[in-house]
């Protein structure tokens, strides 16, 4: 062997110094690694004059590839590009190469190594002086060299962040031995080198995150931009599998809250599901994404805004590019779930690791088997999943698939893979290895930019939504969720249009519960509530796909049916309505679990466009009136609109608009009706009656008119005290001017009976105007009484403790269970004009009459007839034994002043009218 001559020690350190300088002047002027990485290997092989320098580079599943190298020519085969299994190199080395820095040098001929140990294994710190020791190499790592045709190596280890990122490997076909000072140098190359990774690797970064700046920027700008979301959608899920290198993917929106169903975007390969079936709604996959409820309006609002203001500096973007305004702990809020299996999870902040869900290999997770059962016959091999979701609330989620891929490995030699039989391979030619099956792995990056995605769609979604429920507050009611009135006309509109233009029809219905008042009243609003949403549901399932039911407001509904052939039609609807109201609303009480059982009824009243109008006011003031019309007609009802009704109500209402202010007017007056003794006839009492003297009606309104009117509107109530006060105030009058006292009737109507208040109402009344109780006769009619009897006698015992008398009005018509009559404690029967009309032609009214007397007295009561208007009745009813009278032969009802005068005559002694008749 020819042995080189070694140049002088003083060139060799000249040749060090430049060497060094060369290198790190090209580490410097270069941010390409791979030009460092060959320039490193060329003149370290130059200068230890060793046949071949190879760089090798640990790749993430511990196997290492030949990435730079330099070779004598013809020395030795090239391994550039080759792989190297990471069984090549035992743990216990790697963990050596990296704990203490060792530099490894082995002579096959001698089959000594010598290992040089830089750090202390203990601290890590560098070694003041270099620990040598000497070995026997392993016999197998002896056959390994030969193999490859190596008598002396030298290994160096390069690490990168205090991992082993590769190795330095010279080797030498004959032995060669190194100096310190030429180990020193190369050690210190492979730090340069170091240095240099740790650059490339920050350059590589900002490089990567600058094109994931570019690609969020360009889903950001998607999702901002002014088009209809759904496109938007669409386009942001393929750019999103574009840039995450899948195959396909899937994004998810729940239902949102204002009714909207949940959407499925979708793009390029799918999972092969029968068409009804929703990937997300599955248990697989709701147990993937985290069972998270979904969200209510209000928290919708909430989240929104803190996830507005939260910051992504986790998500390794700048702040600035996520969000312009936000905070620090933005959380995607999805645990990890038990298929969560991430390439490298410590480098990546917890935070947002643990909210996505990444299934490496669908065929090696065993227990998602089955479920997974969709994809295996696509050619998808991974899922990243990652849920649009913030503080346990889930909006979502978008899934990125990829295919399996064809890997090609170009190993330094055949493995042989039976282990029993585990020898070195003996030949490092080149040897080529395909495998299917397996997905591209995902990365970090991969993830980070998943991760911004799903950032970016979440608020993207979650701003359309908070948009919409402002939009869908302002057009809908807020406890029913029905369309309001501002909906319901704009619909009208439009329909109404579309009929003009194709010739058709459309009805408009008018609906209001009968006696709701009653069950607010009763069971309390909070019922009343559950009620009307109850009724909305069964409202809807009556209608049509393009009929809208809307809450007008309080208990009254509108009924759009939007295309009807005939007043039929929309009659049939109105029937199926009402039918289905018929059918009790069941109610369980929270606290007792008792269930209630309520009945609910409703007026409707139906307009057909174009007869009954063509605009939506006419329309809807026309289904209102016919839906009064249903109301007079006994409730529970529907009536078509004609013209008549149209007239009816407009008289209603402007008698209607006239009752509200006739009380502050000073339009309402008391006549007042003597009654007459028959025994003697002398006045005994007076009737007050309700007169309406209207100035814009241009006179009196019959009390026929208006009372059942102020019995609708609930004016009663007011009127009928004021009917109290002023009577009894009269009567006071008539007794301060020195007449007789005699009581006052005054007629008490059923809302005014049902008033808790009624009795203390009275009590303050005469207190008021300083009428002793016993003046005052209130008359209740037949029918008020026996509405609830009992109810009616309690009412009735707290007047006659407070000394008021107490008459039964219109007696003999409403078919009083005369059992009961005993119980009540009043004190007069007024019979029923009727019976007195046709008592002389009509010997049953006589009969009547008769047994009425008859009966009035044996419960000790005294007996009044009213509607007196001829002698023969006068005589009749005396023969009867009547007590006393009332009616025109007498005096029609007078006005105070005249009805003073009557009183004041009569007083005087000189009344002298149908005398004759009493005598
Ligand atoms: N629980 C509840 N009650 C309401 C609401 N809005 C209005 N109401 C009540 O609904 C009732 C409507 O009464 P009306 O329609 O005038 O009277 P009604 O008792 O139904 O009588 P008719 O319509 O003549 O049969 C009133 O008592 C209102 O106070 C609501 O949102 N919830």
């Amino acid at each position: 062997m020819v042995r080189r001559k070694s140049p002088p020690s003083n060139l060799k350190t000249l040749n060090r110094e430049n060497l060094l300088n060369r290198i790190t002047t090209r580490i410097r002027q270069s941010l390409e690694l791979q030009e460092i990485l060959d320039t490193t290997a060329r003149e370290i092989r130059s200068f230890l004059e060793m046949d071949r320098v190879k760089i090798y580079r640990f790749l993430p599943d511990g196997n290492g590839e030949v990435i730079a190298e330099s070779l004598v020519n013809g020395a030795l085969p090239s391994l550039l590009g080759l792989c190297f299994p990471a069984s090549d190199i035992p743990a216990h080395a790697r963990e050596m190469f990296v704990k203490v820095r060792q530099r490894v040098i082995v002579d096959v001929v001698s089959g000594q190594k010598t290992l040089h140990q830089l750090d202390n294994p203990a601290t890590g710190d560098s070694l003041a002086i270099e620990d040598v020791r000497y070995a026997p190499v392993d016999p197998c790592h002896i056959e390994y060299l030969t193999a490859m045709g190596v008598s002396s190596s030298l290994v160096v280890p390069i690490l990168h962040h205090n991992q082993l990122w590769g190795l330095l490997a010279c080797h030498h076909r004959t032995p060669k031995t190194h100096s310190e000072t030429d180990l020193k140098i190369v050690q210190l190359l492979v730090d340069q080198v170091s240095i240099a990774i740790a650059q490339a690797d920050l350059l590589a970064r900002t490089r990567q995150q600058a094109e994931d700046e570019a690609k969020i920027n360009q889903i950001s700008y998607l999702l901002h931009a002014p088009i209809e979301s759904t496109e938007i959608r669409q386009t942001v899920l393929e750019e999103a599998v574009k840039v995450l290198e899948g195959c396909g993917g899937r994004l998810y929106i729940t239902a949102d809250p204002t009714g909207k169903p949940a959407q499925i975007y979708t793009c390029g390969s799918q999972p092969s599901l029968e068409a009804s079936r929703v990937l997300e709604e599955t248990a697989l996959w709701q147990g993937i994404i985290g069972s998270v409820p979904p969200l209510s309006d209000s928290q919708a609002f909430v989240n929104y805004a803190n996830a507005s203001r939260l910051s992504h500096e986790d998500s390794g973007f700048p702040r600035s590019l996520l969000f312009p305004d936000v905070a620090d702990d933005f959380d995607l809020g999805v645990p990890v779930g038990p298929y969560c299996s991430l390439t490298n999870p410590n480098t990546l902040h917890h935070h947002l690791i643990s909210h996505l869900h990444i299934i490496k290999d669908i065929e090696s997770e065993p227990q998602l088997k089955s479920a997974l059962a969709v994809f295996q016959d696509t050619h998808i091999r991974s899922l990243l999943i990652v849920p649009l979701s913030y503080q346990q609330q889930c909006i979502g989620c978008i899934s990125i698939f990829r295919s399996e891929i064809e890997t090609e490995t170009l190993w330094a030699g055949r493995q042989d893979c039976d282990r029993r039989n585990y020898r070195p391979r003996a030949s490092f030619e080149a040897w080529r290895e395909t495998i299917r099956g397996q997905a591209k792995p995902w990365t970090e990056d991969d993830i980070r930019l998943a991760v911004a995605i799903g950032i970016h769609l979440y608020m993207a979604v979650m701003q359309k939504r908070v948009e919409e429920m402002i939009r869908h507050q302002a057009s809908h009611d807020l406890l029913t969720g029905l369309p309001n009135r501002i909906l319901f006309c704009d619909r009208l509109t439009l329909s109404l249009a579309r009929i003009q233009r194709y010739g058709q029809k459309l009805a408009v219905i008018f609906l209001d519960l009968d006696a709701f008042k009653t069950i607010n009243d009763t069971l309390g609003h909070a019922e009343g509530d559950r009620l009307l949403k109850s009724v909305s549901l069964r409202l809807k399932n009556c209608l049509g796909p393009d009929d809208l039911v809307a809450r007008w407001g309080g208990d009254e509904f509108t009924i759009l049916l939007s295309a009807i052939s005939s007043s039929e039609d929309a009659a049939r609807i109105a029937q199926k309505i009402l039918n289905s109201l018929s059918t009790p609303f069941q109610f369980e009480e929270d606290q007792t679990h008792q269930v209630t059982s309520l009945h609910v009824k409703a007026s409707l009243g139906i307009a057909i466009a174009p007869y009954d109008g063509e605009d939506v006011d006419t329309l809807l003031k026309n289904a209102d009136a016919a839906m009064y019309r249903a109301k007079q007609q006994g409730r529970n009802n529907y009536q078509l609109y004609t013209s008549a009704i149209g007239t009816k109500v407009l008289e209603r209402l402007v008698l209607e608009n006239n009752l509200y202010k006739a009380l502050d007017s000073h339009e309402f007056l008391l006549h007042y009706q003597p009654q007459i003794n028959l025994e003697n006839g002398q006045i005994v009492g007076m009737e007050a009656l309700l007169r309406w003297q209207s100035q814009d009606l241009g006179g009196l309104v019959s009390p026929l008119q208006f009372i059942p009117l102020a019995e609708e509107t609930g004016l009663i109530s007011p009127i009928g005290e004021w009917v109290l006060r002023t009577a009894c105030a009269q009567n006071r009058a008539w007794q301060l001017a020195g007449l007789p006292p005699l009581p006052i009737a005054v007629n008490l109507s059923a809302r005014q009976f049902q008033n808790k208040n009624l009795a203390s109402t009275i009590h303050q009344i005469l207190k008021e105007t300083g009428l002793d109780s016993q003046y005052l006769e209130i008359e209740i009619t037949e029918s008020i009484a026996i509405q609830d009897m009992n109810f009616t006698i309690e009412v009735l015992h707290h007047l006659r403790n407070q000394n008021i008398q107490i008459a039964m009005d219109d007696f003999g018509t409403g078919y009083s269970s005369l059992g009961a009559l005993k119980h009540l404690p009043i004190n007069k029967l007024k019979i029923d004009r009727v019976f007195v009309r046709d008592l002389v032609r009509d010997s049953n009214d006589a009969a009547i009459i008769r047994a009425i007397v008859a009966l009035g007295h044996g419960l000790n009561l005294k007996v009044i007839a009213e509607g007196v208007e001829n002698l023969e009745q006068l005589q009749f009813l005396k023969a009867a034994k009547c007590d006393a009278m009332q009616g025109y032969l007498f005096s029609k009802p007078l006005s105070a002043e005249a009805a003073t005068r009557l009183y004041q005559c009569q007083y005087a002694g000189r009344l002298t009218q149908n005398s004759v008749a009493f005598s």
